[in-house]
């Protein structure tokens, strides 16, 4: 299989950048000096010249450094597998900052791109697909920018996962989260705070003080760092009532609000 490259990506990317810089997440994250332009140099010479499936995660090494930003202190937000109710937790931003609210994260969401060793250096028309390729360009990018987002990470920070999936673990060491963020947090960190949330009316496969978030907590305490777990918080309760508003659970949740 293949996927299809992004037409135009370095007008997103140049014209993402400077939306970013002035319309994006002011109150929250700071902004970066470094032109657009040249960030999309840096990124650009990533990969550009080199085989799609050959990009080592060290080439986007120079981007992500001209690139980074200073993260607000008990504000970052990590998440595995619940991409979309992570975002809504996170608020985008207010409540909580993912690699995605930071320019790094935003400046590659849901773009293609893979380079090629003739002209123009890249693939103008189609990437292989995510498992055609042993280090896929994206994949490295992404670990790249996992890794540099967690060691910017300060105090408490938080990490939401899915407890309803029979198929996966919450918390997978093969994970994102577990190869590239949770190793790079510096001693700057003080505690992980876990977020479990479950699909509502149906079984809830794994739960704080359980399976894998048991392996978790002790691979969070061996790195030193305070461990809490909390399955679905209110915030997170409302947020799934928002969109499911006559699930049981979601009944009760009114009735706790009138008082019965
Ligand atoms: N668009 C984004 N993609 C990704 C981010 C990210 O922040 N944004 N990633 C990884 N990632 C891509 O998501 C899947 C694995 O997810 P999934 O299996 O659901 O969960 P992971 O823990 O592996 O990865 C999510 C974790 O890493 C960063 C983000 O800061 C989260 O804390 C894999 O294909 C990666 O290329």
């Amino acid at each position: 299989g293949h996927r299809g490259t992004t037409e135009n990506i370095k007008e997103v990317f140049e014209g993402r950048c400077w939306d970013y810089d002035v319309t994006r997440y002011l109150p929250d994250l700071p902004r970066v000096d470094t032109g657009c332009e040249t960030l999309w140099k840096l990124f650009f010479k990533a990969f550009s010249y080199q085989p799609p499936c050959a990009v080592a995660l060290e080439n986007y090494q120079p981007y992500l450094e001209e690139a980074a930003q200073a993260l607000p202190k008990d504000k970052v937000l990590f998440w595995s597998s619940v991409f979309s109710l992570a975002h809504q937790y996170g608020d985008y931003g207010q409540r909580y900052v993912t690699l995605e609210d930071t320019l790094v994260g935003y400046l590659a969401n849901s773009i293609t791109w893979c380079g090629q060793s003739i002209e123009p250096g890249y693939n103008v028309t189609r990437c292989p697909a995510w498992d055609d390729c042993p280090l896929e360009a994206a994949e490295s990018f992404w670990a790249g920018a996992s890794k540099t987002f967690a060691q910017r990470a300060k105090g408490e920070v938080s990490l939401m996962l899915d407890g309803s999936n029979p198929e996966k673990p919450a918390y997978r060491r093969n994970s994102f989260f577990g190869k590239f963020e949770l190793p790079n947090l510096t001693k700057d960190v003080t505690r992980v705070s876990v977020i479990v949330s479950h699909v509502l009316d149906k079984p809830k496969v794994e739960v704080c003080g359980e399976g894998s978030l048991l392996l978790l907590e002790a691979d969070v305490k061996e790195r030193g760092f305070s461990y809490v777990c909390k399955d679905d918080p209110l915030v997170v309760l409302h947020l799934l009532c928002a969109s499911d508003p006559n699930s049981r659970e979601c009944q009760l949740v009114v009735n706790h609000a009138r008082g019965q």
